[in-house]
C-alpha cells in the first residue's frame, strides 16, 4: 500500500462506509488533464486528490496566479479588477495547457474567454464537474476568498453565473461529471475509470 496516498481511510474507516479506496491508476495517455466547473464544484480538492492517485503534477491555476503575484486571487480582483484577472488568467492558462500529464483544476471562470476553450479543447481532456447550485452554494457559503461571491445575495449569484456559464462548460466538456452530493472519495472512486475509458480523439 502507498502511504503517500491522502484517500486511504484508516481501514476501519472504509468497512464503516463499505469501500475501499483506489490506490492508484494510470492512463493510457498523458494528455493533460483539465477540471472546468462552477466554484465549489470541486476542481482543487479533486484534481489535488486525482494527480496524487495518477502519479501526476498538480496544477491549481489560481494557486499558481497566486505563487507568482505573490497575492490573493481576491487582492487581484481589487487592484486590477476582474477583467486584470482574466488577463493573467488567460496567459497562465495558455502557459500550463501545454504542460503533459498534468492534472489542472481551472478557476470557475476560466471557460469565459473562447481562446481559453479553445486551448482546454485542443490540448487536453476536460472534465466538467458539475453540482446543483444548492450544493454548490452549500459548500462555498462561508468562504471569504471568492470575489465574485462577496454580494448581499451569493445563492442568486451563483445561480446567475450557473445560468450563464453552463453552456460554455458544456462546450468544452470531453465528458461531463455530475457530482451529485457524492463525497470526494467516491468521486475519485468513479472518475478515475472513466478517465481511463475515455477515447481519446486525435
Ligand atoms: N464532492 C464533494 N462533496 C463535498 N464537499 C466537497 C466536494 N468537493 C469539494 N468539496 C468541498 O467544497 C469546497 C470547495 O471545493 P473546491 O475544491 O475549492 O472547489 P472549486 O475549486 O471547484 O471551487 C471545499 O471545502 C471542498 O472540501
Ligand atoms: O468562477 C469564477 O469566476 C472564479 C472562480 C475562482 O476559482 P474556483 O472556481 O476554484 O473557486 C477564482 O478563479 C476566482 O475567484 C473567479
Ligand atoms: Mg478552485
Amino acid at each position: 500500500m502507498n502511504d503517500s496516498l491522502p484517500l486511504e481511510p484508516a481501514a476501519e474507516d472504509a468497512g464503516r462506509h463499505g469501500h475501499q479506496e483506489p490506490e492508484g491508476a494510470t492512463l493510457p495517455h498523458d494528455l493533460p488533464v483539465f477540471l472546468v466547473g462552477m466554484m465549489g464544484a470541486g476542481k482543487t480538492t479533486i484534481g489535488r486528490s486525482l494527480a496524487r492517485l495518477l502519479g501526476r503534477e498538480f496544477v491549481d491555476l489560481d494557486h499558481e496566479l497566486e505563487a507568482r503575484c505573490g497575492v490573493r486571487v481576491a487582492l487581484i480582483f481589487e487592484i486590477e479588477g476582474e477583467d486584470g484577472f482574466r488577463k493573467r488568467e488567460t496567459a497562465l492558462l495558455d502557459e500550463c495547457s501545454q504542460r503533459s500529464g498534468i492534472v489542472l483544476a481551472t478557476g470557475g471562470g476560466a471557460i469565459l474567454a473562447p481562446e481559453n476553450r479553445r486551448f482546454l479543447k485542443d490540448r487536453g481532456v476536460v472534465v466538467y464537474l458539475r453540482a446543483s447550485p444548492q450544493e454548490l452554494y452549500r459548500r462555498v457559503a462561508r468562504d471569504r476568498n471568492r470575489p465574485l461571491l462577496q454580494t448581499p445575495d451569493p445563492q442568486a449569484r451563483l445561480q446567475a453565473l450557473l445560468a450563464e456559464r453552463e453552456p460554455l462548460y458544456e462546450s468544452v466538456a470531453s465528458f461531463i461529471f455530475e457530482t451529485g452530493t457524492m463525497p470526494v472519495p467516491q468521486v475519485l472512486r468513479t472518475l478515475v475509470p472513466l478517465l481511463q475509458q475515455h477515447e481519446v480523439q486525435s
